[in-house]
C-alpha cells in the first residue's frame, strides 16, 4: 500500500463520460437559484468515482444533467463521444427513493423485465439478464414478491438488479442508500463494489456520507457549496480488495476520511479553489 500524502487525482485520458463547464441555474416565479456553477471532471471507462458535497451543493442536480433528465444551462455532457440530450441508451439510474421508483402492482421480476422490454429485447435474452442480475443481488427466491412485501434493503436490491439488468455502460447511483439501516448499506455497499469488479462497468456514486465515499470509491470528487464548482478529486489509493472491516480500519482510510471530512468543513465556510 502507498503512504503518499494525500493528494489529487491526475486528470484521466480515456474519459467515457466527460462534463465540461455545467452550469445549471433553475428560474422561475421570480427567483434564480444558481444550483451548479462550473463542474469539469472526467470519467475513465471501468471506473467507480463518488462525488460528495455540502448538503444543497446540487450533487442531484449534477447527476440528472448526466442522466439527460434535465438540460444544463451551459456546458455540456459527453458520453461515450456524444452529447448527452436525453436519457442515453448506455446508462442506467438508481435514485434514493427505491419506493417510489418500482411499480407496485408488478412483480420483482417484471419490473426487472420492464425495461428490457422497452428496449426491444428478445424473450430469451431478458429471461436470461432477469434471472442473472436477480441472482446477482441475492434476490431470485423472491422475484414472485410485490414490492409491497420486501424491506426497504431488499426493495433497493431489485431497483439495483433492474440497474444491471439493462447492461448499462454507466451506472449512476443518486444516495441509493441513505433510506436503509447501517447493517443493509454496509451490505449493498459491499454489492455495488462485487458487480462493479465483476462487470466492469462504469458508476458514478453520489453520496453525502464521507466514509462511504471513501470506502466505496477509486476517486473522490469533492464539490464546494453553492455555486458550486469542483473543490477537489482526491484519489482513493487503497486496495482493490476492500471488506468492511478490513478497510475502515486501515491507517490509510483514516488519513483519506480526514481529508475528505477537511474539505466538506472547508466547503461548508465557503471555502472554494482560487479563482472560482
Ligand atoms: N427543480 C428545482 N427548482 C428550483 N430549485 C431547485 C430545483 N432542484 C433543486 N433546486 C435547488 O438547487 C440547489 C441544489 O439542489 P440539489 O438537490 O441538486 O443539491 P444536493 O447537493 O443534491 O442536495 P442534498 O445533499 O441536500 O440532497 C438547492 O438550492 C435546491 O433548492
Amino acid at each position: 500500500m502507498t503512504t503518499s500524502p494525500v493528494g489529487e487525482a491526475a486528470a484521466t485520458s480515456t474519459a467515457l463520460l466527460e462534463v465540461r463547464g455545467l452550469k445549471k441555474v433553475y428560474e422561475g416565479r421570480g427567483r434564480r437559484i444558481e444550483a451548479v456553477r462550473d463542474l469539469t471532471f472526467d470519467v475513465a471507462a471501468g471506473e467507480l468515482v463518488c462525488i460528495v458535497g455540502p448538503s444543497g451543493a446540487g450533487k442531484t442536480t449534477l447527476l440528472r444533467c448526466v442522466a439527460g433528465l434535465l438540460d444544463a444551462t451551459e456546458g455540456e455532457v459527453v458520453l461515450e463521444g456524444r452529447r448527452v440530450t436525453e436519457p442515453p441508451p448506455g446508462m442506467a439510474v438508481v435514485f434514493q427513493e427505491y419506493g417510489r421508483s418500482l411499480f407496485p402492482w408488478l412483480t420483482v421480476w417484471q419490473n426487472v423485465e420492464l425495461p428490457l422490454k422497452e428496449k426491444g429485447l428478445p424473450k430469451e435474452k431478458r429471461r436470461r439478464l432477469v434471472e442473472e442480475s436477480l441472482e446477482a443481488v441475492g434476490l431470485l427466491d423472491a422475484h414472485r414478491a410485490h414490492p409491497w412485501q420486501l424491506s426497504g434493503g431488499m426493495q433497493q436490491r431489485v431497483a439495483i438488479a433492474r440497474a444491471i439488468a439493462y447492461e448499462p455502460h454507466v451506472l449512476l447511483m443518486d444516495e441509493p442508500f441513505a433510506a436503509v439501516d447501517a447493517q443493509t448499506r454496509a451490505d449493498l455497499e459491499d454489492l455495488v463494489r462485487s458487480l462493479w469488479r465483476r462487470l466492469g462497468i462504469t458508476v458514478l456514486f453520489v453520496t453525502h456520507d464521507i466514509d462511504e465515499s471513501v470506502y466505496l470509491g477509486q476517486r473522490v470528487i469533492v464539490l464546494s457549496g453553492p455555486p458550486t464548482v469542483v473543490l477537489e478529486q482526491v484519489t482513493i489509493d487503497l486496495p482493490d480488495e476492500r471488506d468492511q472491516l478490513t478497510t475502515r480500519s486501515l491507517p490509510r482510510f483514516a488519513e483519506l476520511r480526514s481529508h475528505v471530512y477537511e474539505l466538506i468543513q472547508q466547503a461548508k465556510r465557503g471555502h472554494r479553489p482560487a479563482g472560482r
